[in-house]
């Protein structure tokens, strides 16, 4: 078996998208020192005025010539897959999580890949495991205590996850109460009735108030994008969370009838090359929801390459939320190496 290329080496010459004179003069540190964290703005209601409509076909026509014309095969398809892996939060967010599923979510965290698997790719040694797991608040503290040590982080949804419909106060509570417990990462959801009211400075206001709670945690705004009716609606709720201070911004919860799909996910990704190229800021996506299979999640990666560039293909830029994709990717890494399939409970999840 030939040495596995580095992700994100075998798709062409994208390059890292370029930076304007405007942010170049604005960004606060280089790339190679880390990501600065996103301290937002103010609410800029004149700009999210000026953005009339979004073009859904142009969108798609986008996604199907990435998706079609990108064709990532063999090791290098390999190596693409273990960047998935890299870029996963591993998640469980059923109704009938216990802390004992939490802690074999973990542990799949921990030890990804069937070891020979991790052998036949020639990764011994190699730490390959998802940037995060997920999970309602309860389990946080669980979750925290079964990934001591490895450097998986502990995302939590808080604020009243899926829906949004508690009281704010109720909702900062639930996310200082997962801060406390030991989350580093906090997925939050926002009501989607501002967003059908246009109640941008309502919206904003809340998201600085969830970003004040979380303190230190990195807060992942989830805009349940399949409830909010128009891509103009996904645009504008995309640059008021990065204006109030998201790290990251969400596609959806997986409780939606429709959650992550590629065009959708472009406009919040031109979202977040229209942020950074106002204020130097770079922040996170992440889509989440129904993304099952390994081919897809390919299609996810050469998207985030070919319109924002290699950062976007790093965990503190890009994360799948997602929990099933991981038992795909292993059944492909072992296809890979053997030529064969072997059932899903073979590689063994939560
Ligand atoms: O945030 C993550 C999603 O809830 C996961 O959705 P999924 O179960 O469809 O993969």
């Amino acid at each position: 078996m030939s040495t596995i290329r580095e992700a994100g080496t075998g798709t062409g010459a994208s390059k890292v998208m370029p930076l304007p004179a405007r942010a170049a003069a604005n960004t606060p540190m280089p790339l190679e020192h880390g990501i600065a964290r996103n301290p937002g703005m103010k609410l800029d209601l004149g700009f999210l005025e000026s953005v009339r409509s979004v073009n859904r076909s142009a969108l798609e026509r986008r996604v199907a010539s990435l998706t079609k014309r990108r064709s990532i095969k063999a090791d290098n398809q390999a190596a693409w897959l273990l960047r998935a892996i890299a870029c996963m939060d591993l998640t469980t967010l059923n109704s009938n999580d216990t802390d004992e599923r939490v802690r074999r979510l973990c542990a799949k965290a921990i030890n990804p890949l069937r070891r020979d698997i991790v052998e036949g790719l020639g990764i011994v040694g190699e730490t390959i495991r998802p940037a995060a797991v997920c999970v309602y608040h309860p389990f946080v503290a669980t979750a925290v205590d079964a990934v001591r040590g490895t450097g998986i982080h502990v995302a939590a949804v808080s604020t009243a996850f899926p829906h949004g419909l508690a009281p704010l106060s109720t909702r900062l509570q639930e996310i200082e109460a997962s801060v406390k417990d030991g989350a580093d990462e906090i997925d939050v959801v926002i009501p989607r009735g501002l967003v059908y009211g246009a109640k941008w400075r309502e919206l904003f206001n809340e998201i600085v108030a969830m970003r004040a709670a979380c303190g230190d945690a990195h807060l992942k705004v989830i805009l349940g994008t399949g409830d909010l009716a128009t891509l103009r609606n996904v645009m504008l709720a995309s640059m008021v969370a990065m204006m109030a201070g998201a790290d990251f911004i969400k596609t959806s919860t997986g409780k939606e009838s429709v959650n992550a799909t590629l065009p959708v996910g472009l406009a919040m990704v031109r979202a977040i090359r229209a942020y950074f190229e106002e204020t130097g800021y770079l922040i996170g996506f992440k889509p989440a929801g129904g993304i099952s299979t390994a081919k897809v999640s390919l299609d996810w990666l050469v998207l985030m390459k070919e319109e924002l560039g290699r950062p976007w293909l790093e965990p503190a830029l890009f994360r799948f939320g997602a929990s099933s994709l991981l038992t795909d990717i292993e059944r492909q890494l072992e296809h890979h190496l053997t030529g064969h399939y072997s059932a899903n409970h073979r590689h063994a999840m939560a």
